[in-house]
């Protein structure tokens, strides 16, 4: 598309040449010295002749092109699209102000006599150029946009409207033509500049409970990977356990003494929250133990045999409870705790010891984020010599963008660490090791849940919330649920199972990811249950219908691709054309979430593609039944909108980490 975007502008400025020529040529031929530039003239006429001859070329060529770029499987988002065809036309028409941002805007489809898109620049520029004296009516620009905009082969009209607005009304037959394209090829990322992304989330601290924070980081991270991947970044995700620091001296210290045997036989430590708790009562009460507690630290740090293996049975314990929970929300992460940063700690205070970033600060060592002294200082080093959670983060950012060759970090962790990464982002900068035009780094942060009392969210005793706990109680309620609909009569015992999984932690999931992620949320199961309104529930009944819908044809859909081949899609109905706008809107949709990494967007999305699903639905037969129950009538290229919208909505969900379920 590209390209042929570029083949116009050579297209235009050719056409530009040949009138110059033209003016040129006529000019010379009214005047009396013909002789003496005949030969000039000669020459020019050639030119000319030559240049009309390549501009018929490079005609037949973007006719051809724009006929195949329908029939071409790549994907792109129409605002992208549309923003490079009026960035040519401002170019064309107004030069002077060719970079200016251009501002596409979907219209809202209960105003569809305003078309489908708008250009909304031809105000801005009447502003701009009273500025420098030029006095044009908005209505005028726009009319001159209209006039330069290149042919594209997804605009069926354009038509200035209002106050100077440019409306663009898409192509029915592109429109049909890309629906064709998702049920043929399956949905085709649209093309984004490739960047080596690092998403850090989950990331939950050893012998600690992993709590409903980490659950959003988990849930948010998890899809913010799913997305960027779709778009084709080359995506790594770590797991920055806390699994390091000076806790594990008393953990250590406690192991061998509940457990001597420890190196021998695995310890069979049931419950590590209370055997934190108890390691930590010690540390506050018995000197003795303090002491031991510190040593391990030491020798841990420094690799000593033993203190390793208590720390890794420890660490075993945990990473074992935080695995099953991953397995249950269907999360992949590689695991890099703070552990892994050991050596390169001690190489980053080097380093930034060596720049003269490090200042004594009574007895730490302290760095500034900014070179003036503003801001909160790094503790780089404790004045025990012992590292902490900034030397970490300075260490990680170090590795992940000198040796991981990151262009792109993201940190998937709550609202209250934000002064914590602004602070490692400006430090990262004063120090070199970040710049700000390579690097993009970026704390995607999220508020607290809230319980429905909209305090806190903990249990009725006040304890936080097991996430496993949790979980099963999602469980539960779904299969509550499904029962209460009597679907476990209907549905056989493994597809009532894939059923309640599929609702329980996919409502869990999405009540996450439909909100802001920066507000607060409160954690309701009776809210996330609903089966009305913007909710898990509702999405995955929508999309089963639609399954059921080819699958009462039986075998006639089964082969979708001999379908396609002798059906049209015809959208002359409002709701069929309403729904295949929508549901090409897809990529935008995608470009914008990844954009600032917020999905709620692709929520909202997904539960426009159901709401528009059902009306058209209502309006538009797909399959007429005579009194019996027998199909008398199938309206096929409706059965195909069906499909192409539940290929659409299968798409969204596996970001979202829904999973879709032919029967519920
Ligand atoms: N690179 C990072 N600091 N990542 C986030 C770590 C989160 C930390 N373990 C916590 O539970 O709060």
């Amino acid at each position: 598309m590209s390209e042929l975007i570029l083949e116009l502008s050579k297209l235009s400025d050719l056409e530009r040449t040949t009138e110059e020529l033209s003016t040129q040529v006529k000019s010379v031929t009214g005047k009396d010295h013909y002789a003496e530039t005949a030969d000039d003239l000669i020459k020019l006429q050639l030119k000319n002749t030559k240049l009309k001859h390549r501009l018929s070329i490079i005609r037949q060529s973007i006719a051809y092109e724009a006929k195949s770029a329908m029939e071409v499987t790549e994907s792109f988002s129409i605002t992208e699209h549309l923003e490079n065809v009026f960035a040519r036309a401002i170019s064309l028409a107004f030069p002077e102000y060719g970079n200016i941002p251009v501002i596409i805007a979907p219209v809202n489809s209960a105003s569809a006599k305003y078309g489908d898109y708008q250009c909304n620049n031809a105000m801005g520029l009447a502003k701009k150029m009273k500025e420098m004296g030029v006095n044009r009516t908005p209505r005028d620009i726009a009319n001159e946009l209209q006039k330069c905009c290149p042919l594209s082969p997804i605009i069926n009209k354009l038509e200035v409207g209002g106050a100077g607005f440019v409306n663009v009304y898409l192509s029915k037959d592109y429109a049909a033509q890309s629906l064709k394209n998702i049920l043929r090829h399956g949905i085709k990322p649209p093309r984004v500049l490739k960047r080596r992304v690092l998403v850090d989330f989950s990331s939950p601290n050893i012998a600690k409970q992993m709590h409903v924070g980490h659950l959003r980081s988990t849930i948010i991270g998890e899809s913010v990977c799913r997305l960027l991947e779709f778009l084709q970044h080359d995506v790594i995700r770590i797991n920055h356990l806390g699994d390091w620091g000076t806790q594990f001296g008393m953990l250590i210290a406690h192991l061998e003494d509940r457990f001597p045997d420890f190196l021998n036989k695995s310890p069979p430590i049931g419950d590590l929250q209370s055997f934190y708790k108890e390691s930590k009562k010690r540390f506050d009460t018995e000197e003795e133990f303090k002491k031991r507690a510190y040593n391990r630290v030491v020798s841990l740090q420094s690799g000593e045999p033993n203190s390793r293996k208590a720390w890794q049975l420890i660490c075993d314990v945990s990473r074992q409870e935080f695995q099953a929970i991953y397995d249950r929300l269907d999360v992949t992460l590689r695991e890099r705790g703070e552990s892994f940063y050991q050596s390169r700690m001690l190489s980053v205070v080097d380093f930034l010891r060596n720049k003269n970033m490090l200042e004594h600060d009574e007895g730490r060592q302290i760095m500034w984020p900014n070179e003036d002294r503003s801001g909160i200082p790094l503790t780089i080093v404790k004045s025990d010599g012992g590292f902490t959670y900034d030397t970490s983060d300075m260490a990680a950012i170090r590795h992940r963008i000198e040796e991981e060759h990151c262009t792109w970090i993201i940190y998937v962790v709550d609202s209250g660490q934000s002064t914590h990464f602004n602070t490692i982002f400006k430090a990262a900068e004063r120090c070199c090791i970040l710049n700000p035009t390579a690097h993009r780094v970026h704390h995607v942060q999220f508020g607290v849940v809230l319980g429905e009392d909209g305090k806190k969210f903990k249990t009725r005793s006040g304890d936080t919330v097991k996430l496993s706990d949790l979980l099963n109680e999602g469980m539960k309620r779904s299969l509550e649920q499904l029962r209460s609909r009597g679907r476990d009569e209907i549905l056989t015992a493994q597809e009532l199972f894939e059923a309640q999984e599929a609702v329980a932690y996919g409502c869990i999931k999405y009540s996450d990811l439909c909100h802001n992620r920066i507000s607060d949320y409160v954690f309701s199961f009776d809210k996330m249950l609903d089966d009305r309104g913007n909710t898990a529930v509702y999405l995955l009944y929508t999309y089963t219908r639609i399954c059921s819908i080819a699958r009462n044809l039986g075998d006639d859909f089964c082969y979708l691709l001999k379908v396609l081949d002798t059906v049209e899609i015809v959208l002359n109905h409002e709701k069929e054309w309403k729904l295949a706008k929508t549901l090409l809107k897809m990529h935008d949709i995608m470009i914008k979430c990844s954009k600032d990494l917020f999905l709620h967007f692709l929520c909202e999305f997904c539960y426009e593609v159901c709401t528009v699903f059902t009306e058209f639905y209502d309006s538009c037969y797909c399959i007429k039944k005579n009194k019996d129950g027998e199909i008398i009538e199938v309206n096929r290229s409706r059965v195909l909108m069906c499909e192409a919208t539940a290929a659409v909505l299968r798409q969204c969900f596996y970001i979202l980490g829904l999973k879709p379920v032919s029967k519920l």
